[in-house]
């Protein structure tokens, strides 16, 4: 099994965590708090509350694991390719594979990455949704301390499955997808690039860019409901299930309760997928 897929996802997903946290954490309050009017109130508040230090909230934790996991994505992607198209990475512009193949392969990495993903993910939205400022005299003090005592405090609050809090959402979220994700990162990347050579690197930010755009605009109804799944029973538990919490969100808030978020998701989809997939071609092919 090559393994540079997974040590370029590895790479590649920890430089575009750190271009698009700011955005993330806007975003999971403004999905799961009902205290702001909007992306820029919510922005000030925390800004003038928390210092710009607000908005890099539980970022020490992803960057390790969100950056393991783009690994597990990157890597379990190229090798499902390998096993339907008996095709490697280098191999890939000369005999390219069919967009139905790289639909499964996507959804197989979107599969896996989700259940890797799903303990890291819910310590990190539950470190972003503290708002009280760091280390200020006389404040109150954070629930949590970081992400170690997060997850101790989860672990013996709420058991092993509080961990995996949120998790059906998010694998509702990632599988399709991702597959979509793959697709659409492949077709722009044929469109613009002549039969054969390798896509120039102004190509592969754009298409990594829309491929974000496109897979995150699809991916945030089920991104709402996986945030407030993981909120829940931080104070008790308000759903009875996944199903439950999309119908008492629709019932209380509307249709627009799917789309909470989604100026912010797509923002910063595009920085952090051209970021991420420029970063992956390049190692690949530095270490040909
Ligand atoms: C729609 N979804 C879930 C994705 N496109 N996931 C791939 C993640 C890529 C990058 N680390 C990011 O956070 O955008």
């Amino acid at each position: 099994m090559p393994v540079e897929e997974f040590v370029a996802g590895w790479i590649s997903g920890a430089v575009g965590l750190v271009l698009g946290h700011p955005f993330d954490t806007v975003k999971v309050r403004l999905q799961t708090q009902n205290t702001y009017q909007g992306i820029v109130d919510c922005v000030v508040k925390t800004y003038r509350h928390e210092s710009v230090l607000g908005f890099f909230k539980g970022m020490s934790f992803p960057i390790a694991s969100v950056a393991l996991v783009n690994s597990v994505l990157f890597g379990v992607y190229s090798n499902t390719l390998l096993a339907l198209t008996a095709t490697s990475h280098q191999e890939r512009r000369a005999q390219p594979p069919s967009y139905t193949n790289i639909f499964i392969a996507g959804c197989t990495g979107g599969l896996l990455q989700a259940y890797c993903l799903a303990p890291f993910d819910l310590i990190k939205v539950r470190l972003q949704n503290q708002t009280e400022p760091r280390m200020q005299i006389g404040s109150s003090t954070p629930r949590y301390r970081g992400p170690v005592h997060c997850a101790a405090s989860i672990l013996k609050e709420e058991g092993p499955q509080g961990l995996f809090r949120g998790s059906w959402a998010l694998v509702l979220r990632d599988t399709p997808t991702l597959g979509m994700y793959f697709v659409t990162y492949e077709g722009l990347c044929r469109q613009y690039t002549p039969e054969g050579q390798n896509p120039s690197s102004a190509t592969v930010l754009v298409a990594g860019g829309f491929a974000g755009i496109a897979s995150w605009i699809t991916a945030t109804p089920f991104d709402v409901i996986k945030s407030r799944m993981q909120m829940d029973g931080l104070k008790g538990r308000k759903y009875g299930g996944m199903l439950d919490c999309m119908a008492s969100s629709f019932r209380q808030e509307g249709i627009g309760v799917f789309f909470k978020g989604m100026t912010l998701n797509s923002a910063r989809a595009f920085p952090v997928n051209a970021a991420t997939f420029l970063s992956y071609e390049y190692l690949l092919r530095l270490w040909r």
